[in-house]
């Protein structure tokens, strides 16, 4: 079993829960660049306060908030904007490479007997074709909570997904005291925190500071010394920077209390 980081009045971390997309899985910019071929086609432009409405939602409440926000809900359903970037995200999907350091924050919690589970907001169909390049490191997952799952019956920022992931660990239902959860996204977040559990936030540069307030930890570029990648002109955190946040676990959890 694990070994549990002792935490005056907080209990340990026995469980890790970890996100997918933009976490594990280098896939958001996929739906940025769909997105914003959708929107400039109504000669309007897709921005990161739109971006981090949607991103970690289920996909018809994430379209539900696109053709709203961008005002387009006239010429454009959710249902239809839906069709129109599954045709191109099939595409794309099946190319998904990991984040930097993902492999090796899974390995690392693997070693060291971490009982480790997704919990994500993407549905099954699309799950498998993110993966299928990566199918041995996801099979080191105890479990996967999808979008599609029937326990899920609201998407993030409800915390429905994690905590069905707590329940389904061998020796679940996990108290969510003991739980740390890795996200990406705002919707995430809150939906560990309304799930009472711990959270590290690992956010795209990108998004706006205040969706910081949150988290009970950030692990930023800035922070952990992240590098530019020219490929992709965005920033990167370093290989090192998960693996260390998991092995400051215990300090992590003890910052919890402190943000209310
Ligand atoms: O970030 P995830 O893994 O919950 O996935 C959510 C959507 O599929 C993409 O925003
Ligand atoms: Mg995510």
């Amino acid at each position: 079993m694990s070994t549990p980081a002792d935490v005056a009045g907080r209990g340990s971390i026995t469980h890790v829960i970890l996100d997918m997309d933009g976490l594990l899985l280098d896939t958001e910019k996929f739906y940025t660049e769909v997105q914003e071929i959708i929107l400039a086609r109504f000669n309007k432009t897709f921005d990161w306060s739109l971006k981090a409405k949607m991103m970690g939602r289920k996909a018809i409440e994430a379209a539900r908030i696109f053709v709203e926000e961008s005002g387009i809900s006239d010429s454009l359903s959710a249902e239809d904007f839906l069709v129109e970037r599954e045709a191109m995200l099939q595409d794309l999907f099946p190319t998904s490479e990991l984040m930097p350091g993902a492999s090796r924050l899974i390995k690392h919690l693997h070693a060291k007997n971490i009982p480790i589970c997704i919990a994500t907001g993407t549905h099954t169909r699309h799950y498998e074709l993110k993966t299928q390049r990566h199918k041995e490191l996801f099979s080191l997952m105890h479990h996967v909570v999808r979008g599609d799952d029937p326990e899920v019956k609201q998407g993030k920022p409800a915390p429905d997904g994690f905590l069905a992931a707590a329940r389904r660990f061998k020796d679940g239902p996990v108290d969510p005291q003991n739980v740390l959860v890795f996200e990406d996204a705002p919707s995430g977040v809150l939906a560990a925190k309304n799930a009472k559990m711990n959270v590290v936030m690992v956010p795209d540069p990108r998004l706006d500071i205040s969706h910081q307030d949150v988290a009970d930890q950030i692990l930023t570029s800035h922070q952990e010394g992240g590098q530019r990648d020219a490929s992709c002109g965005c920033t990167l955190l370093p290989s090192f920077s998960r693996t260390e946040a998991v092995e400051r676990y215990k300090e992590v959890s003890q910052s919890v209390g402190t943000h209310g």
